[in-house]
């Protein structure tokens, strides 16, 4: 993220797997993170521990406005455009360590704790892009359903992650494509103006 910054990036896209905590969401779904919960966060693991590099941003960001507005807004319009309202959604995403998926009491307790997907990633990008002043936007396809039953025989694993990121990876690269070229259609207008 520092890298990009220096390059004079301005915007950043991010996108991950997640496991649906949500029980409205299905498989296949892909949601706008509207927010995260970083759980390492909470344990002092924040990639911007240490020094502080004021050089890039202060020492203590806000993270309240980690996922910008604006392009959530544009996010839904291209989804409506494309017709793929059926299956976008807005929610939380909550980060955890991983590398093992979680247990079916953990499940319970992040969707509890206002989590719509889980997943291992995203959000220690986004801290440190923030702290440097990057624009985010970030989506999440949810690949598989969380377990959250004790009756049920099923478990997350990676396979059904893959798959379902096959499925979808053509959607995904629409909406991102038709973002990306609206975006570029609005600094253009904007820079005609002035
Ligand atoms: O977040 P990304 O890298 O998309 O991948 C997600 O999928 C993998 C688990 O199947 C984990 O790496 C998890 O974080
Ligand atoms: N949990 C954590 N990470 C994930 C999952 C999940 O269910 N699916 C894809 N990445």
């Amino acid at each position: 993220m520092r890298v990009f910054k220096l390059m004079g990036v301005d915007t950043v896209f991010l996108t991950n797997a997640a496991g649906g905590l949500n029980q409205d969401y299905k498989v296949g779904d892909v949601m706008i993170l509207k927010d995260h919960i970083n759980m390492p966060g909470f344990a002092g693991t924040n990639p911007l521990a240490g020094p502080n590099d004021e050089r890039f941003g202060v020492r203590f960001p806000p993270m309240s406005d980690a996922y910008d507005r604006e392009l959530r807004r544009l996010a839904r319009a291209a989804a409506a455009d494309l017709g793929y309202d059926d299956f976008l959604r807005e929610g939380v995403y909550c980060v955890l360590g991983g590398p093992a998926f979680e247990t079916i009491a953990e499940c319970r307790m992040l969707q509890q704790l206002g989590a719509d997907a889980v997943g291992m990633s995203t959000v220690h990008e986004v801290l440190v892009a923030r702290h440097s002043g990057l624009r985010c936007f970030a989506l999440s396809l949810i690949t598989n359903r969380a377990v959250m039953d004790y009756e049920s025989r099923e478990t997350a694993n990676h396979e059904e992650v893959l798959e379902t990121g096959r499925r979808r990876a053509q959607q995904l690269q629409e909406l991102v494509s038709t973002m990306v070229a609206r975006m570029e259609s609005h600094n253009n207008n904007n820079n005609k103006t002035c």
